[in-house]
């Protein structure tokens, strides 16, 4: 398997709005993700997450930096280029809203197959895939006649990750995969993302809960104010957090190892934060 990474961020920067609205969302941001492994991206509200999200994905334009998506450098592509692109299946995405990610007029099952047959597989073929992948995030082949409104949320969010893996792709980008789920949910959608690890596919994992992507992850990069400020091995980042803001979500999760931190602790790396 080729070591080249899947992901290679430099020097990132995205502005929103024009002239005098103009918004720098992300500045510098360098990141590289390399196959099979799981990168978690975590920050507070706005600081840019679900940016380089889209950003990687081609649904915003960069203002400066590049972005090489398995060796190809895809920082200046046009909109026919990244469909093209997203549509050989190399990446693939699941966001917060599995509605968003599914065609809300298709059965699961035509939802599942089509990434398939776009690629040119026969029907015959897509159809075996497509169970086979719905038995890997636990589904019943009950559900493939169903439109995604006839889904309870946790398993819409299943097809919608059984929908980006069926093209065998490089690299996975999930957007708050969790965040909209009851906590059974959520413990099987990470249990289920846990074990995509040994398949050599990388996930970016994105999410402002540092307790969700703590078990995923082999490391883990901090965003703040559209900087990233911390980037390591998912079990120095929690055990030994350099950044202010890095100390602040590691004693505010209470489901690390690490004890949660005094109340004066936190209030004293807040006004360090906000100094
Ligand atoms: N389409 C847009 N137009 C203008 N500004 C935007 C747009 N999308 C995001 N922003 C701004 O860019 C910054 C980063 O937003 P982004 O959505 O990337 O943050 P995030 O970390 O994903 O937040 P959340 O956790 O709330 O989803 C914010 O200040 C946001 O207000």
């Amino acid at each position: 398997m080729s070591t080249r990474p899947v992901l290679e961020v430099k020097d990132l920067d995205v502005h929103y709005g024009l002239r005098r609205r103009r918004r720098r969302a992300l500045h510098e941001v360098s990141l590289s993700v390399a196959p099979g492994e799981t990168v978690g991206i975590i920050g507070e509200t706005g600081s840019g997450k679900s940016t380089l999200a889209r950003a990687a994905l081609g649904l915003v334009p960069v203002s400066a930096g590049s972005i090489v998506v398995d060796g190809e450098d895809v920082s200046s592509y046009g909109h026919r280029q990244w469909r093209t692109l997203r549509r050989r299946g190399v990446i693939q995405y699941v966001f917060q809203d599995p509605l968003r990610s599914l065609d809300p007029d298709l059965t699961i099952e035509a939802s599942l197959a089509e990434p398939l047959l776009i690629q040119g597989m026969s029907r015959g073929e897509a159809a075996v895939r497509v169970r086979s992948f719905l038995s890997r995030v636990r589904l019943s082949e009950d559900l493939l006649d169903r439109s995604p409104a006839e889904l309870s949320g946790g398993q819409r969010q299943r097809v919608a990750v059984a929908r980006a893996l069926v093209t065998e792709p490089r690299l996975i980008i999930l957007d708050e995969p969790v965040s909209a789920l009851d906590s059974a949910n959520r413990v099987q959608i990470l249990q289920i993302l846990k074990e995509l690890r040994g398949d050599g596919v990388a996930l970016v994992f994105i999410s402002h809960d540092l307790g969700s992507v703590a078990g995923v992850a082999d490391r883990i990069a901090v965003l703040y104010q559209g900087e990233l400020v911390e980037a390591g091995a998912a079990r120095d980042v929690i055990s030994r957090p350099r950044h202010p803001y890095t100390r602040l979500l590691v004693s505010s999760a209470p489901t690390l190892h690490s004890a949660p931190a005094e109340r004066a602790e936190r209030e004293a790396l807040r006004a360090l934060l906000h100094a």
